[in-house]
């Protein structure tokens, strides 16, 4: 029986792109069919999978320009039971998408957010009289387009196809060089692989804190290859650490390091060690 891979929709999503790449991956290594199951946020598209709707769900980790997408990391820490299988990096090109004759009809444009922060620069020198508004995707407006040349939506090239949209102008990105990671996540354990992720909060605001759980890893030579800070949402000033390790937590020397980690944490969540996919 097929299973259904939750992603941020509507069609057309980088999401999507990415959640078809996870389809294609499964079917060729598995022989497991999957169809694809839209979603109109990233919190709905995890919550999904932690409450059994979909078996599994692909969501926007990190991107190279913008850094971190905050919603996932604070849905992974709330969803505990969430487990990473893989990780994929795909290039993003964004494109202008609109109705418009003359660029100078433009008022708003509508995007997900990191997609208006990648094409600031752009947006300040083309279309400085334009107001920017967010939305939950980059496919969110799109059905609005057709009716008002008004508007204009960043978008992919692939979404102006699927909806039959004109493209002003692509690549609109400030930087040429713009990746994003995705994860793939499911509730059964991770399968191993070369990274780890997790994350914790410290007891007390005290020196030391934040060194002490970074050395353990340090002094057993584990490369650590990212960390964010996110606000704990219980008072201003208190943070969660979420790191990604170059070592597989199976292995000797993190097991180890994850018990030691345990007791200088006050909580630890261990999302899983995996593979990145190659697209
Ligand atoms: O809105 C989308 O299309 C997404 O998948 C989120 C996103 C936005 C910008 C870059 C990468 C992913």
């Amino acid at each position: 029986m097929a299973i259904s891979i939750a992603h941020l929709g509507p069609p057309g999503t980088y999401t999507e792109a990415a959640a078809i790449a996870c389809l294609d991956w499964l079917k060729q290594e598995t022989g497991q069919d999957a169809i694809l199951c839209p979603y109109p946020s990233i919190g709905q598209t995890l919550e999904a999978v932690a409450s059994k709707e979909a078996q599994m769900a692909v969501v926007p980790m990190e991107n190279s320009i913008e850094g971190s997408v905050t919603m996932t990391l604070d849905n992974l820490w709330q969803l505990d039971t969430l487990r990473i299988q893989r990780a994929l990096v795909m290039p993003i090109f964004h494109a202008l998408l609109s109705r418009a004759e003359d660029w100078e009809a433009i008022r708003v444009v509508y995007s997900h957010p990191q997609a208006l922060a990648q094409c600031q620069k752009w947006l300040d020198n083309f279309l400085p009289k334009a107001q920017p508004i967010a939305l939950n995707s980059t496919t969110e407006a799109l059905q609005y387009l057709d009716g008002d040349p008004t508007i204009a939506a960043i978008s992919s090239q692939q979404a102006a196809q699927l909806h039959h949209l004109p493209i002003l102008a692509c690549p609109i990105n400030d930087y040429p060089d713009n990746c994003t990671r995705f994860l793939l996540l499911s509730l059964t354990p991770s399968p191993g692989g070369a990274y780890t992720s997790l994350a914790f909060s410290v007891g007390a605001n005290q020196p030391g804190a934040l060194v002490t759980p970074l050395q353990i890893f340090a002094k057993r030579s584990i490369n650590l290859s990212r960390i964010e800070s996110r606000p704990t949402k219980r008072s201003l000033g208190e943070y969660l650490f979420f790191i990604d390790l170059e070592a597989d937590a199976r292995g000797a020397s993190m097991q180890s390091a994850l018990v030691e980690l345990a007791d200088h944490t006050e909580t630890l969540k261990i999302f899983g060690s995996y593979d990145v996919l190659s697209i």
